[in-house]
């Protein structure tokens, strides 16, 4: 199910320092980009969304998703994805098998969830994959099998933490465009953080700091 992320008040600090200070909504398929220096927050704000932010930090708020409030619930029962720039296959399994991992478990027997895995990488143009050791994939390709198995996951909302800054400039423009497409596709709301000014302009939607302040681009 889709649905806007509603960041209510979210105000987390250490100590008397402010660090994360949001009211937001982010609708199906748009993308809110966080931009700001090192140390301003931006991975703090994802992971108060991701619900793993560290018992150093104390916060306040609340954060709904598709109208259920997610504010308290483990990273499991959250419904939200992440992809990040170290998003490691197993290397151990296939590049099926690595996907079949993120499949939930309402996708029941063998052929249903092999047509599922089928299908992902048929949407990520890598047909025929399935058998393949993940050491043998491009960057690109490694990337892409990394988005479809979050979005196997059935996320109602995909949080990027830098998902392309480890990948060369053409490369990062080819994945950058498939995963916002993804995005758009599957109207998944999406909070993007990135260092990069051509990230947050792909991205199209509102770009601000961790502190809510609109950052220009
Ligand atoms: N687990 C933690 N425990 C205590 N302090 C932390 C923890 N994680 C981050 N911090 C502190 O919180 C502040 C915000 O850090 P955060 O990682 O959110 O910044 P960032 O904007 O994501 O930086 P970068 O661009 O370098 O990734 C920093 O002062 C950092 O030192």
């Amino acid at each position: 199910m889709t649905g806007t992320l509603d960041l209510k008040a979210l105000r987390i600090t250490q100590g008397d320092k402010l660090v994360v200070s949001l009211t937001q909504q982010v609708a199906p398929g748009e993308v809110l980009t966080i931009m700001g220096p090192s140390g301003s927050g931006k991975s703090t704000a994802l992971a108060a969304m991701m619900g793993t932010l560290s018992a150093a930090f104390r916060w306040e708020g609340q954060i709904l998703l598709a109208g259920r409030d997610i504010t308290t619930l483990p990273p499991h029962k959250r419904g939200v994805g992440l992809l990040f720039q170290d998003d490691v296959l197993f290397p151990h399994l296939s590049v099926g098998d690595n996907l079949a991992f993120a499949l939930p478990p309402s996708v029941k027997g063998r052929a249903a969830r092999r047509a599922a895995i089928n299908d992902a990488l048929d949407q990520a143009d890598l047909s025929g994959f399935a058998a393949r050791d993940p050491a043998t994939l491009s960057g690109g390709q490694r990337a892409r099998v990394a988005l479809m198995r979050t979005l196997l996951a059935r996320p109602c909302a995909l949080l990027l933490d830098e998902p392309f800054s480890r990948l060369d400039a053409s490369l990062r423009v080819q994945i950058r465009s498939f995963v916002l497409s993804r995005v758009r596709s599957e109207g998944l709301p999406a909070v993007l953080v990135t260092h990069d000014v051509e990230d947050a302009r792909a991205a199209g939607g509102p770009v601000i700091t961790p502190l809510g302040e609109p950052v220009s681009i």
